[in-house]
């Protein structure tokens, strides 16, 4: 192409210099360079309209890469959102599972290991003041036996509800087990802890359970009480506790042995 264009402008300046000879064919080179320019400047035309559909297309690509990057981010957001409650969820789970591992199904009390952990934390804070009751209910099973055993349930639960009525702010009561029950006296003195397992003693005593047929259960309850000694451990404090309700049992149970 550039040899062309060499031959061509060699032709014109060879025209130029004999511009006498109307004849010339200076007329027809000019064409020709003319024709050139139209050939060049269509090819030029087209390859700009090349580059502007390439860059349409481009445009075209960017905006779909756009367009599937909007819809997967929202698609990660609504994922994140959907995580975010999902953990708050598994957190309030667990929660209430924590929560209910600690509480007895039955009483709605707290239950032995909630109660261990409280004595933990008593016993590590002062221990000196400390009093446990073991409280137990006489002759349970013969409740279970007459009246059956969703009425024993009943009876459970109502000697849980006046055993913490009646013990109130003095201590923390829990469902130890079975037909059993612990308080822990932290804070009261020896005398005011006595008086009130004689007036507990008293108002299950006095109590009367409503067996549904016209029948009313009564029962009574046994108590053994241990105070803190000097290195005494949280079991050799249950124990003692125990002891004395075993004694209280013995010597013929609806009372309160000190031990
Ligand atoms: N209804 C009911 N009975 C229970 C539950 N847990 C334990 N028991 C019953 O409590 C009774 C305890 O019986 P025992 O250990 O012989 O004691 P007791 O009859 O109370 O006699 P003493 O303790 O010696 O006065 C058993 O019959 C158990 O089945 C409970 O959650 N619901």
């Amino acid at each position: 192409m550039k040899s062309d264009i060499k031959a061509l402008e060699q032709r014109v300046v060879s025209a130029l210099a004999d511009n006498h000879n109307l004849e010339h064919p200076l007329y027809d080179v000019l064409d020709e360079l003319w024709q050139y320019n139209q050939n060049q400047w269509s090819r030029i035309e087209q390859m700009i309209r090349v580059s502007d559909s390439y860059q349409d297309m481009i445009l075209q690509r960017e905006k779909t890469l756009g367009e599937r990057f909007d819809k997967h981010l929202r698609q990660l957001e609504k994922i994140t959102r959907i995580s975010d409650r999902y953990q708050t969820a598994l957190r309030e789970a667990n929660l209430e599972l924590e929560q209910a591992s600690y509480i007895d199904a039955l009483t709605g009390l707290p239950n032995r290991r909630k109660m261990l952990r409280r004595l933990k934390t008593e016993f590590e804070m002062r221990p000196e003041s400390l009093c446990l009751a073991m409280i137990d209910i006489d002759h349970f099973k013969r409740i279970n036996d007459e009246f059956g055993h969703l009425m024993g349930d009943d009876v459970l639960v109502s000697v849980g509800n006046l055993i913490e009525h009646t013990v109130g702010e003095l201590g923390h009561i829990a469902r130890w087990g079975g037909e059993e029950f612990l308080v822990i006296f932290s804070q009261a003195g020896q005398l005011e802890v006595e008086r009130c397992l004689e007036q507990l003693a008293k108002v299950i005593r006095e109590a009367r359970f409503d067996s549904g047929e016209g029948i009313s259960i009564r029962t009574t309850i046994s108590i053994g009480k241990s105070h803190y000694q000097t290195g005494d451990t949280i079991d050799a404090l249950i124990t003692r506790a125990d002891n004395a309700l075993y004694q209280a049992k013995n010597s013929g149970r609806d009372r309160v042995v000190f031990g």
